[in-house]
């Protein structure tokens, strides 16, 4: 069955996943003492359902697992489908709920609506049930094909790092524990443990780019460039993303002035440690300041480096004048101080424009926009 996966470099047949690597495929699990599984009714999912329940099965404590499906209204099979996952959470003794979502659907970006909506649809279900931390099925494959994605929109080191295993959104932890497990697995668990699952034939529409790339992941696996390396790549970056945020956490304490009084937002740094910072995490450090000042949206990476380099220069020259704005937010040099603030509203201003706040591929730094 066409199951949409990555293929990988060597083939041959995939074993299930073993119930001995199950404590460690679920270790972040025992921090909650609930979860709610987030289950489509495809096979990573019902993986997920069924390999975490077999998990706390074998377990004395551990945390309470609830399980909910989105019905987004998009095709004629969805309620059928959630219908079939209620049934076999019922059978699994996981409580279930199914969450339709009734909101109005947009003529266009219905993917990027659709996974809005259904984020927050799991999130209120999440703090509804007590839940600390929503579970979902991303595998080893989506994972290679975020970091693809990201790569191909300019991305930088942030979002090379693809999808984290804990990140955190709407005030719950997002858990994907088959972050390394390859998809192809999880459809033989499946297979092994005799278990239906669906096929979303969205998962191979090419009007959509997601399933554009995976139809290049063959020819991409025989030059070498398969899931597992896009993975490693991934885990690489994440690890040197980490290192250099943590630098820029030091750089920030450090150069950090107390701001005026009621200027929220507002960063000073000292202008003269910020010249003798590394490219890197200068940028970082900028990044975070005009992130907590921005009024419009995420900011673009290339844009954020083009003001980077043009303060630098400015910093250099004798006068050390600067004035810029991005993305709503102010960047100017005074008095031996870089100040980042919302910026002034501009004369001929209508009503404030906000991009969604969406986060964009080509941003920077965590604390700061990012991708
Ligand atoms: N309709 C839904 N209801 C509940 N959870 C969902 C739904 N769609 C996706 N998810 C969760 O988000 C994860 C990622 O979704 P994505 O659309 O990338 O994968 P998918 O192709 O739907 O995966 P699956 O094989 O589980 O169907 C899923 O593994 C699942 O945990």
């Amino acid at each position: 069955m066409a199951t949409g996966g990555f293929p990988a470099a060597s083939s041959g047949a995939t074993p299930p996943v073993e119930d001995s690597a199950l404590d460690a495929l679920f270790a972040s699990f025992a921090h909650h003492p609930r979860i709610l599984i987030a289950v489509s009714g495809g096979p990573d999912s019902t993986a997920l359902l069924h390999l975490a329940r077999r998990w706390r099965a074998e377990r004395e404590t551990g945390p309470d697992l609830v399980a909910a499906t989105v019905d987004h209204g998009l095709r004629a099979d969805a309620a059928r489908e959630a219908a079939d996952v209620a049934v076999l959470a019922a059978r699994l003794g996981v409580p279930h709920r199914i969450l339709v979502w009734q909101g109005a659907k947009p003529a266009h970006g219905i993917q990027e609506a659709a996974r809005e909506a259904r984020y927050g649809l799991l999130a209120a279900a999440a703090h509804e049930a007590g839940a600390t931390a929503i579970a979902l099925a991303h595998t080893r494959d989506d994972q290679a094909e975020t970091v693809l994605f990201r790569l191909a929109r300019g991305s930088g080191l942030s979002g090379l790092a693809g999808m984290r295993g804990d990140a955190v959104r709407h005030g719950l932890v997002l858990l994907r524990p088959f972050l390394e497990v390859p998809k192809a697995q999880l459809v033989a668990t499946l297979e092994a443990a005799g278990l239906a699952f669906a096929c979303d034939p969205a998962n191979l529409d090419p009007r959509f780019a997601r399933p554009r790339l995976r139809a290049m992941a063959q020819a991409l696996a025989g030059e070498g460039l398969d899931a597992r390396r896009l993975a490693t790549l991934a885990r690489r970056a994440a690890r040197a993303d980490q290192a250099l945020e943590a630098a820029t956490d030091a750089a920030e304490a450090t150069l950090h002035r107390s701001a005026p009084e009621g200027a929220e937002g507002t960063s000073v740094l000292d202008a003269a440690a910020f010249a003798t910072l590394p490219d890197e995490i200068g940028l970082r450090l900028l990044a975070r300041a005009i992130g907590r000042a921005a009024t419009e949206g995420p900011v673009e990476l290339a844009k954020l480096e083009a003001l980077f380099d043009a303060l630098k220069e400015a910093m250099g020259a004798p006068s050390a004048l600067f004035r810029r704005t991005l993305a709503g937010a102010q960047v100017s040099l005074r008095r031996g101080a870089l100040h980042v603030s919302a910026a002034p509203p501009r004369r001929d201003d209508g009503p404030v424009a906000s991009n969604s706040g969406r986060l964009g591929p080509r941003v920077l730094g965590k604390k700061g926009p990012r991708s």
